[in-house]
């Protein structure tokens, strides 16, 4: 585990859910009380659905100062924003709408744009949000596919020795499809991290990322290191299920 990593085991997603939505809540409120605002990469897949859905209930939506949050996305499937594969559609539709976001509190990747172009002009978006302040996101949400890969982050691609902070086009083979990412070096730069990780498809990924050795071509999440933030892992027993005992 990294330095400042934090595991937080709960008997059932839901459990891991609330908990984590807790803590979003409690984040919000450090970021807004020490900066004015809150700076979120959400992750994408549907793992996170749920948790965004709970964040926009009755019991959530009144705990968080909304219009002080800003969301980013930390990778982005090249499909137009209304595809049912599109990130930012599943965030949308699960809590930026409901909320009643403001659209210029939320920045998507420009998926009409060539994918180098998309990457690019995210990358901007991102300088110009944080301008003078150091380019370090309040909330890195990150999930983790069974693969090992956490954003756009997959086994076996250039984008893993990226060494830039900002963000990057990637051709995925296993997919045949592009993806827009952070790069490892600007997912690193955030004050939390968080991983959101439930489920028994995803216990070998786990195991391998945290406790397995260290091989970053085929457990491309092992790059997550933060530089000086916290690190905290959010699992099910189902997801921690082969991890070593006393872990
Ligand atoms: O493709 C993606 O997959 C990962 C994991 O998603 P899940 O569906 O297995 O929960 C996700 O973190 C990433 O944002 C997404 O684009």
């Amino acid at each position: 585990m990294a330095r400042n990593s934090s595991l937080h085991i709960f008997p059932t997603p839901a459990e891991s859910l609330n908990r984590l939505a807790d803590f979003f809540v409690e984040l919000s409120a450090r970021a807004t009380q020490a900066r004015g605002r809150f700076s979120v990469a959400l992750s994408g897949g549907s793992s996170p659905k749920k948790l965004y859905e709970l964040l926009a209930s009755e019991e959530y939506r009144t705990r968080v100062a909304w219009e002080k949050v800003f969301f980013f996305f930390g990778d982005e499937r090249y499909v137009p924003p209304t595809d049912a594969e599109s990130n930012y559609r599943m965030a949308r539709e699960a809590m930026l709408e409901p909320l009643g976001i403001a659209p210029a509190q939320v920045f998507a990747v420009d998926t009409a744009l060539p994918p180098a172009e998309a990457a690019r002009q995210y990358t901007q978006a991102i300088e110009q949000f944080f301008g003078q302040e150091e380019t370090r996101f309040d909330l890195m949400l990150l999930g983790l596919g069974d693969n090992s890969h956490t954003a756009s982050l997959f086994p076996h691609t250039p984008v893993l020795h990226d060494a830039t902070v900002g963000a990057r086009e990637v051709f995925v083979e296993e997919k045949q499809a592009y993806r827009i990412t952070l790069t490892a070096p600007l997912l690193n730069l955030a004050r939390t991290t968080v991983f959101l990780v439930y489920g028994p498809d995803k216990a070998a990924a786990v195991q391998h990322v945290l406790a397995g050795e260290r091989n970053i071509e085929e457990y491309p999440a092992q790059l997550i290191a933060p530089i000086s933030g916290e690190l905290h892992w959010f699992l099910d027993e189902a997801a921690a299920s082969r991890l070593p005992p006393g872990r």
